[in-house]
């Protein structure tokens, strides 16, 4: 899979999260198999047998239950009134009272996601849909979660991520989630309002929006009435959709808030950037909750959500109506194939990582470099542990950061002080995605708790600029160990630094491993950059060879450089 998109996963069903066994998930989700019209996108739950039987029993239908070990084992075309179960956490009491708060309730439907987190990240499944958890009882099982999205975002080690909600009529996303709304209005920064704006942008490019019109609604009555009704309307909202449209983001606003959603809706905008929970989700919900789908943008898989709660008035009644349910899984598989099939601007396509580096060293002029290769459009950027000293590399960071790119750092140090001081560096620059090193049992600890994403190398490596020695089976070997550490994303594979078969290595190492493979070091032609799409790897390094120009390219320079190798993936 790649590092920020849909598994490649072509056979794998999406995994349903029952939620919280005492709301009207398990019943939402027996009618959902009951409905002839249901999506047939092939599915399974993540959740408890007794509980769902129990649903059906409520109902008076009578789907069959199986229980499975494993997603393989549900069929692409999953039969009519049939449910697939992969049984997970304790087996609650089936007289478990539906409509109220309940500790175990809460802890069965943490572990019903944490499975479903664990087995998107490891692509078995192509993506989760979730049944509505109640927060108080999540609480009470001891999670500090607010609600899925924060868990979700935290356990795949993504920082960039907002919440959307959407029918067919409008699209919002918000700036901030579950917090009190003094905090969300403390949360209205120049730095959230852009994410904000990026992933409002993003999201609709992966629906196949080309150029997508996004408004921003203000804060205030009427958008601050130009200061008289609040100031961050005009000074930190307006300067965000100045920075965004900077980049070519198609954002204007803010436009008041009670006007604003009435706009979109009538066809003006694509989009609607919403400054906190209400102001966004009442007009959704207001069009009526059975249209509606809650979507999760920027995480590494797709993920998408009924947009109504645990109902506990209704719970246990057979009244809940399952058409949320339905578009959440038809969007769920609506994503998952615009992934795979290229469409949308979500390719299956290697992320491409620019390193700001020339024989494995920072560049000294890295900052000045960086603008040109944010102007092409490069999202992904990274550079060494070696050339510049670590205030510099700060300052690197956050430009990358400010570009709107993901930030790279890749450690080449051989010996174990310097690995470790540089995975503390990576936790201190706030780096996205830490790569290379060959000592995970000794940078684990320092990143626990980072969020950041970990990508060492397998093999043996020594020298610089860096080789990869030992016979491709033991490189295979030491791919598969560090691949099933825990905390360990994903591999750097110094591939081309490695004297044999290099595509049979990255294929094989690729094979070996249910986590993405970024292929490094020395890719400096077409061919290998066609070995690396041909390898179903996730990402690929390029740096000294675009700075020396070893790329076919229409003119000299680095951005004739980086749109060859852009072309490369097209
Ligand atoms: N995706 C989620 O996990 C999710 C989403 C929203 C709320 N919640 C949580 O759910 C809990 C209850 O929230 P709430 O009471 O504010 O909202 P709610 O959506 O559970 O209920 C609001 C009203 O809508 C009705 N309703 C909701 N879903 C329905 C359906 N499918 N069919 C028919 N009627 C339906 C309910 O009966 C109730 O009258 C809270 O803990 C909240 O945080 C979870
Ligand atoms: N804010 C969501 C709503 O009202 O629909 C809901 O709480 C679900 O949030 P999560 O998807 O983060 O659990």
């Amino acid at each position: 899979m790649t590092m920020n998109e849909v598994p490649a996963i072509a056979t794998a069903p999406l995994a349903i999260t029952m939620g919280d066994p005492a709301g009207i998930g398990p019943e939402i989700i027996v009618k959902l198999a009951m409905d002839p019209d249901r999506p047939h996108a092939p599915f399974f739950v993540i959740g408890d047998t007794g509980q769902l039987q129990r649903a059906a029993d409520i109902l008076g239908v009578h789907p069959r239950i199986h229980a499975i070990d494993t997603p393989a084992q549900v069929p692409s075309t999953v039969p009519p009134a049939t449910l697939f179960v992969l049984q997970t956490g304790d087996r609650l009491p089936t007289d478990l009272a539906r409509g109220r708060i309940d500790a175990r309730a809460g802890a069965a439907c943490h572990a019903y996601i944490q499975r479903g987190i664990d087995l998107a990240l490891a692509g078995e499944v192509a993506g989760l849909v979730t049944a509505p958890i109640h927060k108080e009882a999540l609480r009470a099982a001891g999670c500090p979660h607010p609600g899925h999205t924060e868990m979700l975002a935290e356990r795949s080690g993504t920082r960039d991520f907002a919440m959307m909600l959407a029918n067919d009529e409008l699209r919002v996303l918000l700036v901030s989630i579950h917090v009190p709304l003094q905090q969300a209005i403390a949360a209205v920064t120049p730095d959230n309002e852009l994410r904000a704006i990026r992933l409002a942008h993003r999201a609709c490019r992966a629906f196949g929006i080309a150029r997508p019109r996004v408004a921003v609604a203000g804060l205030n009555p009427h958008a601050g009435e130009n200061g008289l009704f609040g100031d961050e309307d005009r000074s930190v909202i307006i300067p965000a959709i100045a920075a965004a449209r900077a980049e070519g983001i198609d954002a204007n606003g803010p436009w008041p808030g009670d006007t604003v959603f009435m706009r979109a809706r009538r066809g003006e905008f694509d989009v609607v950037v919403a400054q906190y929970h209400d102001q966004g989700l009442i007009p959704v919900k207001y069009l009526g909750v059975e249209q509606g789908v809650n979507i999760t943008v920027g995480l590494p898989f797709v993920r998408t959500s009924v947009d109504h709660g645990t109902a506990f008035d209704i719970a246990g009644t057979g009244r809940a109506d399952h058409a949320s349910l339905a578009c959440a899984l038809r969007q769920a598989a609506a994503m998952v194939q615009a992934g795979r099939s290229g469409a949308c601007g979500q390719a299956q396509r290697p992320d491409f990582i620019f390193m700001l580096t020339q024989q494995d060293k920072t560049i000294a002029d890295a900052r000045e470099r960086l603008r040109e290769v944010l102007a092409q459009g490069v999202r992904h950027v990274g550079f060494k542990d070696i050339g510049l000293p670590l205030p510099q590399l700060r300052e690197l960071a956050r430009d990358i950061r400010a570009g709107g790119a993901r930030v790279y750092l890749e450690v080449v140090s051989l010996d174990e002080a310097s690995e470790v001081a540089s995975a503390r560096a990576a936790v201190e620059l706030g780096v996205d995605v830490l790569m290379g090193g060959t000592r995970p049992e000794a940078v684990l600890p320092v990143l626990r708790g980072s969020g950041i994403a970990y990508y060492p190398f397998p093999g043996r490596i020594s020298g610089h600029p860096s080789v990869l020695s030992g016979p491709a089976e033991d490189i295979v070997a030491s791919a598969r160990r560090i691949a099933g550490l825990e905390g360990v994303h994903g591999l750097d594979l110094l591939a081309y630094r490695f004297r044999g078969d290099v595509p049979a290595l990255i294929k094989a190492v690729c094979d070996a491993v249910d986590k993405p493979v970024v292929v490094a070091g020395s890719i400096d032609r077409s061919e290998r950059i066609a070995a690396v799409l041909a390898s179903g790897a996730a990402g690929f390094t390029v740096g000294t060879a675009a700075f020396e120009e070893t790329f076919p390219a229409a003119r000299p320079g680095l951005a004739a450089q980086l749109q060859a190798i852009q072309a490369l993936l097209d």
